[in-house]
């Protein structure tokens, strides 16, 4: 039972309402929060806690573990503070405050919210069962239906996927950490192993390097492969700098453990054998679609759940008036919880548009659309230095097609090396040549994080470079690298 369950409308006194939404995460409790704004009613499936992955398992608990040693590094990087900085992080007080952001892991505040958004909450595991309806078996094990009148939303999410290296293969893998497991972990471990350099395994193994961990990362391309290159360079300098064992072009051939809880040994390709006392396996995450019910009205049970830009189920035919959307990570695209957030405002507001018979804004840009899906996709990676990027690589972008300009520049402005000493930065712009406008941006350097909407701002406003060079970027700040890129242009 969940611990906020009296705070929660029990299932059996539903039936019908607006809208299903399967998947009460970020996405799923924004679709439900338009719609309602929107004048339907909603009701909102969630078989574990509200509020999701990002809540209690992954961004909130995971940017709370890393924050407070980015901070002490900052201090670290500036005479006069450095000096006050007389000792390690204390990685219990971290932790601490680690489950203060997760409230513990009880779902009660989000419980509180929905209430008060006029969402009902509905606790229990949600499929589809055919045409807008949904059967939702509660943690009794009681079914019961909910006709949809409008639309059911599947908002499921991911679950991690496990690599076919022997060990972790079958039905009972040897025992290893998720990122679950890490971002909820209630001690440092001494050593830790990390399978997978993408967005997870970068910024934990950091984060717990940080902490006092002996970390040792095991890449089986370079860090951050769907980042500009550059970035995952800079990225492990920066993690060997912390102490990080980085092994970059390694294959993981093999995993065991000595019991439950003893040493664990990761065997590479190569024959290498490591070993410690723990081991997190961050290899990418799968689309949660697997006991949803899609095969109840023709989808496959084995792939993202196919969208189109208004969030309409694609690949079964829905005429005029679509009634099954999906939105988040489940869809495949861009698994962030800011996109997917976004995408779930557009599927909240077109349910409601098309209930009342408005006209649907589903053109580029339109209020119905998400544009920014395709085009302009942000990320924040945040290891130090943070990866932060707007839109297309440079390979992306030539992939598409277009014909572009890529100027590159160290971040090196009165700014940064006011910001830190010797503060270490790079950023790219990718310029599509035929309208003169910017289609992506990285930037990679301390505190980028908060430069990145600038450039968020450019490429989704399609704004002309001769424009851009009005905007003029207060002296002495980090974004007076957006002139030295203008004029690296040749403005
Ligand atoms: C370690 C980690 C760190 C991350 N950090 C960031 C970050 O800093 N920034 C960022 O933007 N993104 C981050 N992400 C990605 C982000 O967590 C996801 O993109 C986001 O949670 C997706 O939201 P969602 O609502 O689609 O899915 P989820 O958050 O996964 O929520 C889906 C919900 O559906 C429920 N559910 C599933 N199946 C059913 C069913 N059949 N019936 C009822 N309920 C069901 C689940 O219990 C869950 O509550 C991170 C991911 C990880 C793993
Ligand atoms: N700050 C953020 O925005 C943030 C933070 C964490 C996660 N996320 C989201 O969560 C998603 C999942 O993150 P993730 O890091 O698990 O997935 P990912 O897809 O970003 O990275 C997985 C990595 O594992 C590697 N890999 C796969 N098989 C391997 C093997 N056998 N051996 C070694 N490496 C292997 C891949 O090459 C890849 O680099 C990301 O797509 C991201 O969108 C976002």
């Amino acid at each position: 039972m969940h611990p906020s369950d009296e705070r929660t409308t029990p299932a059996p006194d539903v039936t019908e309402t607006d809208v299903v939404v399967i998947g009460g995460g970020p996405v799923g409790e924004n679709v439900a929060a338009r719609a309602v704004r929107g004048g339907l009613s909603a009701v909102v499936v969630e078989t574990e806690l509200l509020g999701g992955e990002c809540s209690y398992w992954a961004c909130m608990p995971s940017k709370a573990l890393i924050r407070p040693t980015q901070a002490l590094a900052a201090a670290r990087r500036l005479p006069g503070a450095r000096e006050a900085v007389t000792g390690p992080a204390n990685a219990a007080a971290v932790l601490a405050r680690r489950d203060s952001f997760t409230s513990g892991w009880d779902d009660g505040g989000q419980v509180e919210w929905a209430v008060g958004a006029d969402i009902t909450v509905v606790r229990g595991h949600g499929r589809v069962a055919g045409e807008k309806r949904v059967e939702v078996t509660a943690p009794d094990g009681a079914t019961t239906t909910i006709a949809a009148r409008r639309a059911v939303v599947v908002a499921t999410g991911s679950t991690p996927s496990l690599p076919p290296v022997d060990g972790l293969r079958g039905p009972s893998p040897t025992p290893h950490w998720g990122s679950r497991e890490a971002t909820s972990a209630a001690e440092v471990p001494a050593s830790l192993l990390v399978l997978g350099a993408g967005v997870v395994g970068c910024e934990l193994a950091q984060a717990f390097a940080r902490l006092g961990s002996r970390v040792t990362l095991v890449a089986s391309s370079t860090l951050l492969s769907k980042n500009e290159a550059k970035a995952g360079e800079l990225v492990a300098d920066a993690m060997r700098d912390d102490g990080v064992d980085v092994r970059l072009h390694a294959k993981a051939a093999a995993v065991s453990r000595e019991g439950d809880s003893g040493p664990v040994t990761l065997v590479l390709a190569d024959g290498t054998s490591l070993v410690a006392d723990e081991l997190l396996v961050a290899t990418g995450r799968r689309p949660a679609v697997g006991d949803v019910g899609l095969d109840t009205v023709g989808l496959p049970t084995d792939a993202a759940l196919a969208v189109d830009t208004t969030g309409a189920a694609t690949g079964l035919d829905q005429g005029e008036q679509p009634w099954l959307y999906g939105a988040g990570d489940v869809t495949g695209d861009a698994p962030l919880t800011h996109m997917g957030k976004y995408v779930a405002r557009a599927v909240g507001d077109v349910i409601a548009a098309r209930a009342k018979g408005q006209e649907v804004a589903d053109g580029a840009w339109g209020a119905h659309a998400t544009t920014a899906q395709q085009r302009a996709v942000t990320q924040v990676t945040f290891t130090d230095p943070e990866v932060t990027s707007v839109g297309l690589t440079a390979a992306a972008a030539e992939r598409a097609g277009l014909r572009t300009r890529v100027v590159d520049l160290d971040i090196a402005v009165a700014g940064s090396a006011l910001h830190a000493d010797g503060y270490t930065g790079w950023a790219r712009m990718v310029v599509d040549e035929d309208r003169r406008v910017v289609v992506g941006v990285t930037f990679v350097g301390p505190d980028t994080a908060e430069l990145i909407h600038s450039a968020t701002v450019a490429v989704v406003g399609e704004v002309p470079l001769e424009r851009l060079w009005h905007a003029v970027p207060s002296y002495p700040t980090i974004s007076e690298v957006w002139l030295r890129l203008l004029e690296a242009y040749g403005l």
